[in-house]
C-alpha cells in the first residue's frame, strides 16, 4: 500500500492534482493511464494513452470509454465495479488502422460511502515494455492470476511454463473449479500463440450433433435450420489455442473426427464436402480418468495418446490447506476493496471450519463462500454466522460454541489451530502464520501465550 504524509493533500492541492497527475503518468514509460467517472466516461487521458491508443485525448474526453475503444463493456468498464480491481489481465488493443497489440491491463475502482461505483483509474502497458516483470511470477504468488502456494500446483504451473514455448498436446486433470480453464489461459498467453484466440468449448454442456456442429462447423443446408455456413470453433481458432473441457464426454463418433484433425490438422465441416485446415493447439482437461475411460470403452486409446503427451494434475482444494488461506485473502481483499463491509480478521472457530471444509466445488465455491459472507454479514471479523449453511451445520466447531462462547473453548480451539498451522507448514512458522492469516508478530504472541513450540 502506497504511504503519504498528511500534508499530500495540500500539497497536491498547491500544485493542482492534474498537473500531478500528468506528471507523474509521464513517468510511467511506455504506459498508458486514463480515468473514468461513474459512467465509465472518460476524465483524463495520459500521453502515453495517446502514443498506446493511437488516440488523441480531445477525440475521447468526455466519450464513454467503452465506445471511444471500441469494446463492449457499457457503464461499467469491462466487468471493473463487479470486480475492484484487476491485475496484470491480458488485452488485446486494435489500433485506428487495425493493428492489435497485446497489452498487460491493472486497474483499480473507487467506490463512494454507500458502495456504489464511482469509476476507475486504469494502466496499459504494452506486452513488449513488460516482458520479463508482469505476468511472470510476481510477488503475491500470483501466475496469470493463478494464486497458489500449494507444491503440487506449483509443480504444474513450472510444467506450464515448459511447454508454453512447445506446440505439445496438454491434457489437464482436476475436479470442477480446481482452476483447469485459468491453468489453459495461462498456458496460452506464456505461448508463442497468445497473439492469437484462445477458444473454450465444454464437451458435456451440448447434445452430440450441436457439439459436433459447435466444434466442427456447419455448410448452408447441412440439417435444417442451417441457413447459412457456420465455422466452428477449430476454424474460429486458426492460429491459436482451443480448450476442450470435460473432453471425456465427448461421444464416440466425434472422437474419431477429433482425432483426425490432431493427425491431419483438417476437418470437413458437417454438411461439407471439402476439408478445411487449421493449425491450433490443443488444450483438453477432464475430471474422469481418460485410462478408466479407455477400460471402460468409452474413449479412444488412440486419442487418449494424442492428448495426453504432456499430462497436467490440478489437486482438489481440500488438500492443499495452504492454499485455503492464500485464496480466502485474496477473495476479502477484493470485497474489502468495494468498501461496504472491511473483514480483517477470520474468528479462530470459522477459519477452522473453512479449513477442515472438503470444497467439493474447490475454488469456485470458495469464491461464492466469501461473496456469501460478505453479503450477510457485518463487522471487521468475518465470523461463523457468516459462512453459508453447510458449514454452520457440521457438529464439529458449531452449536456449543455458538451458544456459550467461552474464552476457555475459544483458547482450546485456537491452541489446536495454531498446532494444526504448524504441522501443515511441517514447522515453517511464517508460513504457519500466514496459513492462519496471522500477522508474524500475532503469531509468535499466542504461540507464547499457548506455550506451543514449533
Ligand atoms: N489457483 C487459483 N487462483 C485464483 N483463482 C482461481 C484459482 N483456481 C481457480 N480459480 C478461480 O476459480 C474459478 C473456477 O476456475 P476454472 O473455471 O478455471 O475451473 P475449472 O476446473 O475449469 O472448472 P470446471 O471444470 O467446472 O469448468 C474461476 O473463477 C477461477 O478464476
Amino acid at each position: 500500500m502506497s504511504q503519504s504524509s498528511p500534508f499530500f493533500n495540500r500539497w497536491l492541492s498547491q500544485n493542482g492534482p492534474d498537473q500531478v497527475l500528468s506528471i507523474l503518468t509521464d513517468l510511467v514509460d511506455a504506459g498508458a493511464v486514463f480515468a473514468v467517472d461513474a459512467e465509465g466516461k472518460i476524465l483524463f487521458w495520459s500521453k502515453g494513452a495517446e502514443k498506446l491508443f493511437g488516440l488523441m485525448a480531445e477525440s475521447v474526453l468526455g466519450r464513454a470509454c467503452a465506445e471511444a475503444l471500441g469494446c463492449d463493456g457499457g457503464h461499467d468498464p469491462c466487468g471493473l465495479a463487479e470486480l475492484g480491481s484487476i491485475k496484470a489481465q491480458e488485452v488485446q488493443l486494435k489500433r485506428p488502422g487495425g493493428e492489435r497489440l497485446t497489452c498487460y491491463r491493472t486497474a483499480r475502482a473507487f467506490f463512494d460511502a454507500e458502495g456504489q461505483f464511482a469509476g476507475a483509474l486504469e494502466f496499459l502497458q504494452p506486452q513488449t515494455a513488460t516482458f520479463g516483470a508482469i505476468g511472470q511470477w510476481d510477488n503475491d504468488d500470483s501466475f496469470h492470476g493463478i494464486l497458489s502456494r500449494d507444491p503440487a500446483m506449483l509443480e504444474a504451473i513450472k510444467i506450464i511454463r515448459n511447454v508454453a514455448e512447445t506446440e505439445a498436446t496438454v491434457l489437464i486433470r482436476g475436479e470442477s473449479g480446481t482452476g483447469k480453464e485459468l491453468v489453459a489461459r495461462a498456458l496460452h498467453q506464456e505461448s508463442p500463440r497468445h497473439q492469437q484466440p484462445f477458444l473454450a468449448i465444454n464437451c458435456a454442456a451440448l447434445t452430440p450433433s450441436l457439439l459436433e456442429s459447435e466444434l466442427f462447423g456447419h455448410v448452408k443446408g447441412a440439417f435444417t435450420g442451417a441457413v447459412r455456413n457456420h465455422a466452428g470453433v477449430f476454424q474460429r481458432a486458426d492460429g491459436g489455442t482451443l480448450f476442450l473441457d470435460e473432453v471425456a464426454e465427448l461421444p464416440l463418433e466425434l472422437q474419431a473426427k477429433l482425432l483426425r484433425v490432431l493427425q491431419e490438422q483438417s476437418f470437413i465441416p458437417v454438411g461439407g464436402d471439402e476439408a478445411i485446415s487449421v493449425d491450433v493447439r490443443i488444450i483438453a482437461a477432464t475430471h474422469r480418468s481418460l485410462r478408466e475411460e479407455v477400460k471402460a470403452g468409452r474413449f479412444r486409446e488412440d486419442l487418449m495418446y494424442r492428448l495426453r503427451v504432456v499430462p497436467v494434475f490440478l489437486p482438489p482444494l481440500r488438500e492443499r490447506r495452504l492454499d485455503v488461506n492464500l485464496l480466502l485473502w485474496h477473495q476479502i481483499d477484493r470485497h474489502n476493496l468495494r468498501g461496504r463491509r472491511h473483514v480483517n480478521s477470520i474468528a479462530p472457530n470459522a477459519m477452522r471450519r473453512l479449513l477442515d471444509y472438503q470444497w467439493p466445488g474447490n475454488v469456485r465455491e470458495l469464491i461464492n463462500v466469501v461473496e456469501y459472507a460478505f453479503a450477510v454479514g457485518r463487522g471487521n471479523e468475518l465470523s461463523m454466522e457468516d459462512l453459508p449453511p453447510e458449514f454452520r451445520e457440521s457438529t464439529a466447531f458449531t452449536g456449543n460454541e455458538r451458544l456459550s462462547p467461552s474464552k476457555h473453548a475459544r483458547s482450546q480451539n485456537e491452541v489446536e489451530m495454531i498446532r494444526d498451522a504448524i504441522q501443515v507448514a511441517d514447522g515453517n512458522l511464517e508460513a504457519a502464520a500466514s496459513y492462519l492469516g496471522m500477522s508474524r508478530a500475532t503469531f509468535w504472541r499466542k504461540r507464547k501465550k499457548y506455550k506451543i513450540d514449533s
